[in-house]
């Protein structure tokens, strides 16, 4: 409404316009930009950098180079690795008939525990397509724990009422199992494949997990070589354990058994040797890349984990088929560790405002707004794009790499959207924070970043199914985000940090802390589930795709269960790392 209609006489003035348009809108950055060259400190600036103070890396120089095989001696051990795969061929070959069908199920068990599946892939589809088929969900062959858990972790979708047979009239577990250390175990173990509302596995997971926990303590049980076992499988079943790291502790279990497959073993023993030896190669080509970077010196703020991400990303695959995509996965996880640190422990929200600016658009014109100190992990994103594209071009697969970009923009938006809250105090609702959370936590982004390379089993259709954020994905976010809060809120908090989910909970519902935690541990084991429902249902999406979710999930298991692994690197990882890139298996 007009002032005449309004009936209103204001003091109008007249004043000219201001003269300068938008022109200080660039201008003010700039001068922002000069004003903080990176070396200035922080109380020089006048700027409260919200730093962390993260511990340096542990490992030096030592993966820099490694002890490579003579090639006569790496193509003799060749040479015994196809003998020996031959064999194992021809014991597949005898168990088709129906008195061997359980036989057959315990040698695709030990092959995959012994971390050497991938060399018999074809023979597994078929063994068990071939019980599949000849039994449904009538299963009658003995081993109904090992049938179950096999069957489903190969994504046949088996009915869980054969777990009735472990029940008396009742309804009750019969006491007989209860002290059979081995069927205990089988049964505990194939509970973790159960989906949502399958209350006869949650049952049986009650039931074993006591009974197990009681032969633990037993005295007695500790001369039997279960008793490791069953420590080893309480905390960690087999559904959640890394494959490879899964392969150091089965292999000499393996071996203790009486009845152990000889050429199984060596072909275990040698196989995991040859692809350490891939592993190391990959180490030491990635830690020259790092290097150069010197994060040291240019970014002291952040965590230097580059032996860290490259543990990750073999986790996510370790077979030598997707040595490129391993090592692009795992060069992106350590920029990604770098720009989760700029974002959280160092950057102000102006600088940060740049950055997402320039990811948004992608050019090295954007180079000249960053701060200096922003320059070079601005270039390092650019590159990943730039190295992977040379190879994916060879493929005629270079236009994935546009999934991949828009992937990282959406997730460099969640941590601007997390930087403002931090910059306005705000504590979001549980609701709001999730939606953001979930990407912030990286496992959307990562997930589409290790599609890349995979070869022609992935296809555009894959990368559109992950980015629309499908539930087997949104379960894998939830597992990471929230196993990840529950570890790592407290050290954040102590610092000027986003509100984690810990807090918007604690805050919304008024909950205690020991409550909200009890809460988190129940939505991250009814991700799983819902991971596992997802697994058997997806039936467009390939194995291969799926398996990179639970492995990603695993290695949250991994580095997150018990403390922050990542940060700060302890007894237990070094020991893994050790025992994949150092140790010889045959010592
Ligand atoms: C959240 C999580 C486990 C992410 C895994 C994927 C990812 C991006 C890995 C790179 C390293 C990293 C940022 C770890 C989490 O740090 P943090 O605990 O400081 O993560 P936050 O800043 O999201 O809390």
């Amino acid at each position: 409404m007009s002032a005449e209609q309004e009936k209103i006489i204001r003091p109008m003035a007249n004043f000219p316009p201001s003269i300068w348009g938008d022109q200080f809108l660039v201008i003010s950055i700039n001068i922002h930009i000069i004003c903080i060259p990176y070396t200035m400190s922080a109380e020089q600036e006048k700027i409260i950098r919200p730093i962390a103070n993260f511990p340096p890396c542990i490992w030096g120089d030592q993966f820099l180079v490694y002890d490579q095989m003579k090639q006569e001696e790496k193509n003799a051990t060749e040479q015994v690795v196809e003998e020996l795969k031959h064999e194992v061929r021809k014991t597949f070959a005898n168990l088709y008939v129906e008195a061997e069908h359980a036989n057959l199920l315990k040698l695709v068990d030990s092959i995959q525990r012994l971390g050497i599946g991938y060399y018999f892939e074809e023979e597994i589809d078929k063994a068990l397509q071939h019980v599949y088929d000849a039994y449904g969900d009538k299963w009658n062959g003995g081993c109904i724990s090992l049938w179950f858990r096999l069957m489903r972790q190969k994504g046949f979708f088996v009915s869980c009422d054969i777990m009735n047979n472990y029940k008396d009239n009742d309804g009750a577990f019969k006491e007989k199992f209860a002290n059979d250390v081995e069927e205990m175990l089988n049964l505990y173990e194939a509970t973790f494949l159960r989906v949502p509302g399958e209350v006869i596995l949650e049952d049986a997971l009650t039931f074993t997990r006591a009974r197990l926990d009681n032969m633990a303590k037993d005295p007695e049980c500790f001369n039997n070589m279960f008793s490791t076992e069953i420590q080893r499988a309480l905390k960690q079943p087999i559904r959640k354990r890394l494959p490879r790291l899964e392969a150091i502790h089965y292999i000499p279990f393996y071996q203790q058994q009486a009845s152990h497959n000889k050429s199984l073993l060596k072909l275990a023993k040698l196989g995991f040797e040859l692809l350490q030896l891939l592993h190391k190669k990959e180490l030491s080509q990635l830690s020259k890349w790092w290097k150069a970077f010197d994060v040291p010196k240019n970014y002291p703020y952040a965590r230097n984990r580059l032996v860290e991400c490259y543990f990750w990303a073999q986790g996510v695959y370790f077979e030598p088929e997707y040595s490129q995509s391993r090592i692009f996965l795992a060069k992106t996880l350590a920029v990604a560790t770098i720009l989760d640190d700029t974002y959280d422990a160092y950057g102000i929200y102006e600088e940060l405002m740049i950055l997402t600016e320039a990811i948004e658009r992608w050019s090295t014109e954007c180079l000249d707004m960053l701060p200096e100190y922003m320059k070079q992990v601005y270039q390092m994103v650019l590159d990943l794009d730039n190295d992977m594209e040379e190879f994916m071009s060879k493929n005629g697969k270079a236009h994935h790499l546009i999934y991949w970009k828009e992937a990282m923009k959406e997730y460099i938006g969640s941590y601007m959207a997390e930087a403002k809250w931090r910059k306005e105090g705000y504590t979001p609702t549980p609701e709001e924070h999730t939606s953001v959370a979930l990407i912030s936590c990286g496992y959307k982004f990562l997930l589409i970043t290790s599609l890349v390379g995979m070869g022609d089993i992935i296809t555009d259709e894959s990368f559109k199914w992950a980015l629309a954020f499908p539930p087997l994905v949104k379960a894998s976010c939830t597992l990471c985000r929230f196993q990840d809060d529950i570890v790592t809120h407290k050290e954040e908090q102590e610092r000027n940090h986003v509100a984690s989910s810990v807090e918007c909970y604690v805050k919304e519902f008024d909950f205690s802390e020991e409550h909200v935690i009890d809460l988190f541990i129940k939505k991250v084991e009814s991700a799983w589930a819902d991971m596992n429902l997802e697994s058997l249902v997806c039936k467009d999406v390939p194995m291969p795709l799926i398996m990179r979710v639970i492995n990603f999930a695993r290695v949250i298991e991994v580095l997150y269960k018990y403390q922050d692994n990542f940060t700060h690197v302890k007894e237990e990882l070094q020991y893994h790392v050790k025992s994949l890139l150092i140790d010889s298996m045959s010592k």
